[in-house]
């Protein structure tokens, strides 16, 4: 027997559950991996595959919350073959790209969830050639928004002679934000990444490829989990990409969702994400004399100020901008489509009120 708390299982899924999907037999499970149409999951009874249940999914298909590895599921347990996916858990947290997809000539963005419920979001940057501190401003708008707790790591320290500057660098976009220098190589820094290595913690990786994930993988499983992709430290298009979607356990009890989606994560950053993100600019926004302040030409601009006595970059000021600007383009299609979504779950509930188990 399986303790599907020792996967991440708990009391706010369990809630979910109605008696009527009790009685009914079904059983709570993890996805661990999808592949098309088959989903592998862990319950009770171990690891099996399983299939959706047809007539729930098929019917709507578009406006269905399908499963995405690290998601808990409501199975009904089929010990002779595949078991069956009746539903989905609301889920704790999440991370989704923009999916734009060419449906019956009509092009829509649709929202796929690349991974689901994760605790930890490790945002990982090598301190040698891929250093970008605009970018590491994008993935923490991205995990602010996903509701898991952001961890920079800065990886590849032994390559780098002298990072306190880099280091500065995202402090200064990244106040108060746990960061972390590590090599695998060397070992520094490590150790100071126990404290995320709670039982039945579930981390995500946030970063471009070739930044050592998997050597830190590796490291803190104490064994050759991962596949390390070797590739030349001068070449950055030697890059390889990971062919599998995954949920795993470490000896020491830690879960990890890596999958190839997580990789290609584009912005779907909300304000909030932005908020938290740049909240110094927030924060001198609201000092500004007029409400709509644009910030170009107005007096009284807080904004403008900060620019002219240097304690606001142009840079910064300029990858705030931007990202406000790409937000709010996600964000009125995934207002609309929220809305679409939810109008046609409700109808589809209705009619499926009295479902047969
Ligand atoms: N110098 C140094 N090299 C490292 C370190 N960690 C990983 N590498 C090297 O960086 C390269 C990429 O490492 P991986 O662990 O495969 O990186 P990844 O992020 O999983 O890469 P993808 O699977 O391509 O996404 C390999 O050649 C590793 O040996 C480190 O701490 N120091
Ligand atoms: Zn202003």
């Amino acid at each position: 027997m399986i303790n599907l708390t020792d996967y991440g299982y708990n009391d706010i899924y369990e809630r979910q559950i109605t008696e009527e999907e009790k009685g009914a037999g079904l059983q709570p499970a993890r996805v661990l991996s999808v592949q098309k149409e088959t989903y592998q999951l862990i319950s009770s009874a171990g690891e099996n595959n399983a299939k959706l249940k047809g007539s729930i999914f098929y019917q709507d298909s578009k406006y269905q919350t399908y499963p995405a590895v690290g998601d808990f599921v409501l199975i009904k347990p089929n010990p002779i073959g595949d078991d069956v996916i009746y539903r989905v858990l609301e889920r704790r947290t999440s991370f989704s790209r923009l999916n734009p997809t060419l449906r019956n000539n009509v092009t829509s963005a649709s929202e796929q969830i690349v991974a689901a419920n994760f605790d930890y979001v490790f945002i990982m940057a090598s301190l040698n050639y891929d250093f970008n501190v605009r970018r590491i401003e994008r993935y923490l708008t991205t995990a602010w928004q996903s509701g898991g707790s952001p961890v920079i790591l800065l990886t590849k320290a032994d390559l780098c002679e002298d990072y306190s500057d880099m280091v500065a660098e995202i402090e200064s976009v990244a106040p108060g934000m746990e960061i972390h220098v590590i090599s695998t190589y060397t070992g520094l820094g490590m150790d100071a990444l126990n404290k995320y290595m709670k039982p039945a913690a579930t981390l995500v990786f946030l970063g471009s490829s070739g930044i050592g994930k998997s050597s830190l993988v590796n490291a803190l499983a104490g064994e050759e989990l991962m596949k390390v992709n070797i590739i030349r430290e001068d070449d950055s298009k030697g890059h390889h990409t990971t062919t599998y979607r995954q949920l795993f356990k470490l000896n020491n009890g830690v879960l990890i969702i890596d999958t190839p989606g997580m990789r290609e994560l584009g912005i779907w950053a909300a304000d909030e994400g932005i908020g938290e993100t740049f909240s110094d600019i927030e924060e001198l926004a609201s000092q500004c004399k007029f409400n709509d302040c644009s910030h170009t030409r107005e007096p009284g601009c807080a904004i403008k100020a900060a620019l002219e006595d240097g304690t606001l970059t142009q840079e910064r000021f300029k990858s705030y901008i931007k990202l406000r600007k790409e937000a709010q383009h996600s964000a009125n299609k995934a207002a609309y489509l929220k809305a679409k979504t939810q109008f046609f779950k409700n109808a589809a509930k209705n009619q499926h009120a009295s479902r047969k188990y």
